[in-house]
C-alpha cells in the first residue's frame, strides 16, 4: 500500500514535509534556459538537495503541461529523477465522467507511474472510481482548499447547517475509502477546519499546502493535525534564491520548516 511508502520516508528522513515541483519558467535562476531541459536541471538540483528533507514530491501538471510535449518529457525526466523510496503525488486534480477517469487514472499510474494524485470530488464517486480502484495507488481529494475563493463552494451550509467541506471528507471517510487508499487536501490557510477535519477522521492522511508563499503557518498546521499533515511547499523552497546556489538557498528553507519540534518523533 503507498501510504506505507509516504510513512517509511517520513519515518527515515524524520519530516512530513513534500516539495512541490512547479516549475515556472519565469523564475527559473538566471544561469539555466528557459526552457525544458532549464527545468529538467532546475529539478534534478532541487531534489539532489532536499532528498533527504522530505516525505514525498509533488509535481504540478500544469506547469509541464504548459510547455507542450517537451513539458511531458521534462515531467516524466523529473519523474524518474526522484529516488524510488519516495513518492510522488502528482497535482492533478482530475475528476470526470468514468471512460475519461479512466484515461486519466491510466495516464498518471501507467503512463507516469506516480504513487499519488488529487483529484476533484465535485463530479462524485464514478468521477473518482478509475482512482480509487487502484489500491496500490493514494487518492487526494479537495476537501477545503487554500484559496479564498475555495469558500464559493466548499463553505455552503448544508440542510443540517455544516459546510460542504465537511460532507466531502464524510463521503471519502466512510463510501469511497473502501481501498484505505485515501486523503483529503486541507489548505493550511484554514488551521481551524484542518483540526476539525482531522478530529472526525484522524485516520485521513491530510496533504496540506499552502504554507510559505499562501501565508499559511506550519506551526498551526501541525497542532491542528500532528503526523497526519504532509505539509507541501513550493514557490518558497524553490525560488529561496535566483543565483547559481539556488539548490542550497532551497536546502536552506527546507531545513527552516523541519526544526526539531517539528520533525516526526521517531527513534
Ligand atoms: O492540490 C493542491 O496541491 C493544492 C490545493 C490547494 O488547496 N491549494 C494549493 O495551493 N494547491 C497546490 O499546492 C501548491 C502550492 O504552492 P505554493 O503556494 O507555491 O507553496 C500549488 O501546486 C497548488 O496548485
Amino acid at each position: 500500500m503507498v501510504m506505507q511508502k509516504f510513512r517509511a520516508a517520513a519515518a527515515s528522513n524524520r519530516s512530513t514535509l513534500c516539495i512541490g515541483l512547479d516549475p515556472d519558467l519565469a523564475r527559473l535562476p538566471e544561469h539555466l534556459t528557459r526552457d525544458a531541459a532549464g527545468i529538467v536541471q532546475f529539478n534534478q538540483a532541487i531534489i539532489e538537495a532536499t532528498s533527504d528533507l522530505v516525505c514525498a514530491y509533488k509535481p504540478n501538471i500544469a506547469f509541464y503541461e504548459a510547455l507542450g510535449s517537451a513539458g511531458w518529457q521534462a515531467l516524466k525526466q523529473t519523474i524518474a529523477s526522484i529516488p524510488g523510496h519516495l513518492p510522488i503525488i502528482l497535482d492533478a486534480k482530475r475528476g470526470d465522467i468514468g471512460s475519461t477517469a479512466k484515461a486519466y487514472a491510466s495516464a498518471a499510474f501507467d503512463e507516469l507511474g506516480v504513487d499519488a494524485i488529487t483529484l476533484s470530488p465535485y463530479m462524485g464517486y464514478d468521477s473518482l472510481q478509475p482512482f480509487l480502484e487502484r489500491a496500490d495507488k493514494t487518492c487526494f481529494i479537495l476537501c477545503r482548499t487554500s484559496n479564498p475563493g475555495g469558500d464559493d463552494v466548499q463553505n455552503l451550509a448544508l440542510a443540517n447547517g455544516e459546510p460542504l467541506f465537511l460532507k466531502i471528507a464524510e463521503l471519502v471517510a466512510e463510501r469511497w475509502n473502501g481501498n484505505q487508499n485515501c486523503g483529503l487536501v486541507v489548505g493550511a490557510t484554514y488551521p481551524s477546519e484542518i483540526a476539525t477535519i482531522h478530529q472526525r477522521y484522524p485516520e485521513l492522511p491530510l496533504l496540506v499546502p499552502g504554507v510559505g508563499s499562501q501565508g499559511g503557518d506550519i506551526g498551526a498546521v501541525l497542532a491542528a493535525a500532528g503526523e497526519q499533515a504532509i505539509i507541501n511547499l513550493s514557490r518558497s523552497v524553490l525560488y529561496a534564491s535566483s543565483t547559481s546556489s539556488f539548490a542550497e538557498a532551497a536546502r536552506d528553507v527546507a531545513q527552516r520548516f523541519l526544526a526539531p519540534k517539528q520533525a516526526l518523533n521517531h527513534p
